[in-house]
């Protein structure tokens, strides 16, 4: 397969990105802000992974004809980067968040900045180095427009990353966003010492939660027992490379929420998703508990102890709710 492919960001998940578009034999063109090649030939975020003659990197605004764009940049500054998608170019948002303040997921952003672009997303449990390093791997391509997540997840697969196509947009967003805020809450209950039954318990009622909001939003159920759900929310709430995981590791041992950020390698995205999530749950009328304290415990609104005790302290209730989660 031959083409050209555009990535904008040129952070870890960017990165490992073009290398993968590299291996579907299209050339790559990379923007990145501010990061250039190291002397070895690798990117920054990912020095182990020199880039192929196939893909260059450039920080002026891209011109050219491609076959799609793969947007890899922290969804609250999604916004002030889509201006650079050249017209036509069909676009996919591989960023995991909602926008503070609209609670917009990616594709309300793509909308509200560009409306002429076609737009799909890309979410499953993909850690950027293990996809930098080309071992097996899957996630799903999501668009309105089943036509064109089919096409495009034809174009992007390869033999060791299979994509998935879906209609399911709400879902699949609502499993990537909502999953970074329960890999926050994993980490803190294992960096607190809570122990792998509480950790297990919280990833299980954590899906319960996200599954009950992807449906107020029009979501199928089954979606958030796929890749961009269940899969995604396993991989990063047990999974050391997840930055999510460790800021919620630091944050239970004690360190100051500034602190665990600066000593981060790169975004977590759940930290700035938390309220957002938590806004859009109330306002479905969705009860969200986990969410709620993992809102209130980074924003200084309660101790570890508290939001544990406000969690364990819940009614007892029915395990399945069989009007809410078919
Ligand atoms: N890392 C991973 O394993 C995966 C990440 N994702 C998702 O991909 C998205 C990006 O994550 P990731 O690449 O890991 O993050 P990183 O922190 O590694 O990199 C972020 C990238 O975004 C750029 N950026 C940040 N702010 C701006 C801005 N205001 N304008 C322009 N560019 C900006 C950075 O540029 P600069 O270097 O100049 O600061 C950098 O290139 C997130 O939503 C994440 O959830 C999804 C799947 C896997
Ligand atoms: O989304 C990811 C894996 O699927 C990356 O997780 P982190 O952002 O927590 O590192």
């Amino acid at each position: 397969m031959s083409g050209h492919i555009l990535v904008l960001g040129a952070g870890a998940w960017g990165t490992a990105l073009a290398l993968h578009a590299a291996r579907t034999g299209a050339r790559v063109q990379v923007w990145a802000r501010t990061a250039c090649p190291l002397p070895s030939g690798a990117m920054p975020k990912l020095p182990d992974f020199p880039l192929p003659a196939s893909v260059h990197v450039s920080s002026t605004p891209p011109v050219g004809s491609f076959d799609c764009a793969l947007v890899a940049i922290p969804t609250q500054h999604l916004a002030t980067v889509l201006p650079l998608v050249p017209q036509g170019v069909p676009t996919i948002l591989c960023c995991k968040g909602i926008e503070r303040g609209t609670l917009a997921f990616p594709l309300d952003i793509l909308a509200r900045i560009r409306p002429d672009l076609a737009g799909a997303v890309l979410s499953g449990p993909n850690f950027a180095s293990e996809v930098a390093r080309g071992l097996p791997a899957a996630a799903v391509i999501a668009a309105g427009d089943r036509a064109r997540a089919a096409m495009l997840a034809d174009r992007l697969a390869t033999p060791t990353f299979r994509l998935y196509a879906s209609h399911d947009c709400a879902g699949v967003q609502l499993g990537g966003a909502a999953k970074n805020v329960m890999a926050v809450a994993a980490g803190i209950t294992i960096g607190a010492g809570l122990g792998e039954n509480a950790r297990a318990a919280l990833i299980t009622r954590g899906l319960a939660e996200m599954t009950r909001l992807a449906l107020a939003l029009g979501a199928q159920a089954a979606t958030l027992a796929g890749l961009s759900g269940l899969g995604d929310l396993l991989l990063t709430c047990t999974g050391n490379a997840s930055r999510n995981y460790q800021m919620g590791l630091a944050l239970g041992r004690g360190t100051a929420t500034q602190d665990a950020m600066a000593a981060l390698p790169g975004v977590a995205e759940g930290v700035t998703t938390a309220e957002a999530l938590l806004t859009l749950a109330r306002q479905h009328g969705v009860d969200a508990p986990i969410t709620e304290c993992i809102a209130a415990f980074l924003e200084g609104r309660l101790t570890l102890a508290q939001a544990q005790a406000r969690l364990l302290a819940r009614p007892l209730k029915s395990e399945i709710d069989p009007a809410k989660v078919p």
